[in-house]
């Protein structure tokens, strides 16, 4: 190319500022180590999600290792990883791409060794990616700190990030001896939900709902996220996890800052991880008490059609643990914004016709006498799905043939589907080296410290731990 050529060319209309066109990009090589390859996420959610980037990208080329204690052939490991691909729907091209280049290398990850081993087999810019179990983390980082890394090294992590409080300030401490924080993502599918992403465009992309976003126009928020699926053969981690961890502690918190924070001055990882640490700093249990968090477990019961055991019954299930399959929290946000409102977080398994959704309850409009609604409900709710990203508006109105009679009507905006699953949306985050999907170590900190005094008083015994039935609603007088 000619000097004069680079001086005298026009931009392209076609093409935008700033963002190169794809098909001139050279796509970056990576490689993603994964520890744990052989565990049920690896499978069901990792690789497929690995396989949804690479094929919505044009710019990644990907080698996937997979790496576990137990040995495996590399052949059964190929079919595993197609299986995996190909149940997900992936393209063929992209399946193909990936099972030629992957391969098992079977490793202890408490041996530095093993671990350089590891890293000098990836042929492409290096992710390790810890899918272990939380108490595993640490012996991994403590196991890295012995041998010479990669400057390029990204380190990924799993949720949830270690066993309680003390065990996630001693990991943070650990890694943080491994890679600086930019370079290490604590893994959490809930930021990449379509909903929880477009918090930030709904609360600070409309005056009318930021205007009203506080103490003053709203009453309760709720953030619930039940689910029909039951122990699913996961007893191994969810019995000594819980609902309380698996998901308040882990996923349902992160929803809360994006709900509850101040409005960050730009849509950057700084920026937005400082607003979601600032106000997860604020929350406590409501009024401290711990016996405002209630615990329960599911009983025999048909979900759709399927007929759950009692979770006690559940193959592996220690029934002396008091596992909790449904967890409800009750919070307070100690800002100006939220002062006395509370914030009720809920997560329960085997749920039937469950709701997943932040439900914001503005409080009742003083209506002139004779305006009142007949259900005693007259408050608008706003509800943001959690599964899909819907938005639905339940305004009171007054009704068409009645003019002094208020009903509700719901109004709904669908954004559509989103291209990518939450978790592949992460994925993407960490493939691009951009910190704003991930969880900072700070956050992952404030949310063990909100919930430790529950957690105390659960494994003292304070709080009787309920049943209800597999299928039902779960508790409702609570
Ligand atoms: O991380 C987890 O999340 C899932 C719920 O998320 P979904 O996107 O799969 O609906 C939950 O079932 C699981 O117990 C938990 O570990």
């Amino acid at each position: 190319m000619s000097d004069q050529s680079d001086t005298t060319t026009q931009p392209d209309p076609d093409t935008v500022p700033g963002i190169p066109d794809a098909e001139s990009l050279e796509p970056t090589k990576r490689t993603i180590a994964i520890l744990g390859a052989n565990g049920d996420l690896a499978k069901r959610l990792l690789i497929p999600g690995l396989g949804e980037v690479v094929d919505a990208a044009r710019d990644i080329s990907l080698q996937i290792i997979g790496a576990a204690r137990t040995p495996q052939p590399n052949e059964e490991w190929r079919a595993t990883v197609r299986a995996s691909l190909e149940g997900a729907g992936i393209g063929a091209r992209t399946v193909d791409a990936l099972v030629s280049t992957t391969e098992f290398i079977p490793t202890d990850a408490s041996d530095p060794d093993e671990l350089r081993a590891l890293l000098d087999a990836c042929t492409g810019s290096p992710i390790l990616y810890i899918a272990l179990p939380p108490s595993a983390g640490r012996k991994v980082a403590e196991a890295l700190a012995q041998i010479d890394l990669p400057d390029d090294l990204l380190i990924a992590i799993e949720k949830p990030f270690g066993d309680d409080l003390a065990d996630a300030q001693a990991l943070n401490a650990a890694l943080a001896d491994v890679v600086p924080e930019e370079r290490l993502w604590r893994i959490d599918h809930f930021l990449g939900n379509a909903t929880v992403l477009g918090m930030l465009g709904l609360r600070f992309g409309n005056r009318l709902l930021e205007a009203g976003w506080n103490a003053e126009q709203i009453e309760k928020v709720e953030i619930l996220y039940d689910e029909e699926l039951g122990l699913e053969g996961r007893a191994a981690f969810y019995d000594q996890t819980g609902a309380l961890r698996d998901m308040l502690q882990s996923h349902l918190l992160m929803v809360l800052a994006l709900t509850a924070m101040e409005r960050p001055d730009a849509v950057t990882p700084t920026d937005v991880h400082d607003r979601m640490a600032e106000v997860l700093g604020s929350v406590r249990l409501w009024k401290d008490d711990p016996s405002t968090a209630r615990r329960a477990r599911y009983t025999e019961g048909r979900v759709g059609d399927r007929l759950f055991p009692s979770y006690v019954d559940e193959p592996d299930v220690d029934a002396s643990r008091e596992t909790e399959t449904l967890a409800q929290l009750l919070l307070q946000v100690d800002t100006p914004r939220w002062q006395g409102v509370p914030f009720v977080l809920r997560s329960g398994k085997g749920i039937g016709d469950p709701r997943r959704e932040v439900a914001v309850h503005f409080r009742r409009s003083a209506a002139p006498t004779g305006l009142d609604a007949p259900d005693g409900h007259a408050d608008t709710v706003l509800r943001m799905s959690l599964k899909g990203g819907a938005v639905h508006l339940d305004l009171i109105v007054t009704g068409a043939d009645d003019v002094d009679g208020l009903r509700r009507v719901e109004l709904e905006a669908d954004p559509g589907a989103a291209t990518l699953s939450a978790y592949a949306q992460v994925l993407a985050g960490l493939l691009q080296e951009n910190t704003l999907l991930s969880v900072r170590g700070d956050i992952a900190e404030q949310c063990w410290r909100i919930v430790t005094p529950v957690v105390t008083a659960w494994a003292a015994g304070e709080t009787p731990l309920e049943e209800y039935e597999a299928g039902s609603a779960g508790p409702t007088d609570w």
